[in-house]
């Protein structure tokens, strides 16, 4: 791993580091900012997935969340949303697909099956090496992230319910399979076969059985992706239909950006907290 940068912050260290991805067959970029606390031995560890366009950047820069990961002694990881750079298949002019448009699964289909594998990144090959390097307790995990990285951090928590612990979201894509935004994007990283798409979309996974012990989502009244492509009323009634208890508040006036995500950072990370370090 090369340490790109490390500034303290809040008593602790937020850093971004660049390592060889092995699943991605190139190199990633993360950050993960280290309280103070794992001074004192392994601290838990809540993942940060972005939404399309991002990098690790945007969250550090705009997220807001180094307060509340201090005060509640939590690490928090926060991975790029695609493989990038020379070589890896993309297409530059299309924010929906490609450079910063994972979906956080693994891609069948020939050009992208090679790199585009970020499900096995974020499950397997990034929580491999963090915890060689940093004294972290894998046994205490949770997951959240914003609409596309909210939509991968549902489904990683469905499809693995004893990795995390606890999950959240704000302004998820709840239905990737039919939103219109995700839809080309899936048929050309999994194929036009839509059997082999539900494992990636949360309203399918809840219909095909997988659950979650509680889920929290914030979703801003004024998003303008609201109705066409995050329509958090369709995981709504899977929760219902599921018994899964969901926690939706619908905040009026807020936006898409992240005006609104770290405006509800610190309560997010507080009902992470309130799973991951019981009294
Ligand atoms: N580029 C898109 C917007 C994409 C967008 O809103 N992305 C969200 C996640 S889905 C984001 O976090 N963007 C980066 C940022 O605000 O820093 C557009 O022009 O409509």
């Amino acid at each position: 791993m090369e340490l790109i940068s490390s500034s303290k912050a809040f008593g602790g260290s937020q850093r971004v580091y660049r390592h060889d991805s092995t699943v991605c067959a190139c190199p990633m970029t993360f950050a993960i900012f280290l309280p103070q606390q794992i001074e004192d031995g392994p601290v838990p560890v809540l993942w940060y997935l972005s939404g399309l366009t991002c990098s690790h950047q945007n969250v550090m820069d705009k997220g807001e969340y180094r307060a509340a990961a201090a005060a509640n002694g939590v690490a928090i990881i926060c991975p790029d949303t695609s493989p990038r750079g020379e070589g890896i298949p993309d297409e530059p002019d299309n924010w929906q697909f490609g450079s910063g448009a994972g979906f956080y699964l693994d891609a069948t289909q020939e050009p992208y099956a090679k790199n585009y594998r970020m499900e096995s990144y974020i499950r397997d090959e990034l929580p491999a090496l963090v915890s060689q390097h940093f004294p972290l307790d894998m046994g205490r995990q949770g997951i959240f992230g914003h609409s596309m990285g909210g939509h991968g951090a549902i489904t990683l928590a469905l499809k693995n319910p004893l990795r995390y612990t606890s999950v959240s979201a704000f302004a998820p894509i709840t239905q990737p399979s039919t939103a219109g935004w995700s839809r080309p994007a899936f048929e050309k990283y999994l194929g036009p076969d839509e059997t082999t798409w539900r494992p990636y979309d949360s309203t399918a996974l809840i219909a095909d059985g997988h659950r979650l012990k509680d889920l929290l989502v914030d979703q801003g009244t004024a998003d303008g992706f609201l109705q066409e492509g995050l329509r958090p009323w369709l995981l709504e009634l899977a929760c219902v239909q599921a018994e899964i208890p969901l926690e939706l508040t619908m905040r009026e006036s807020y936006d898409h950006s992240y005006n609104f995500v770290s405006t509800f950072m610190a309560q997010h990370i507080g009902w992470h907290a309130r799973r991951l370090l019981p009294d």
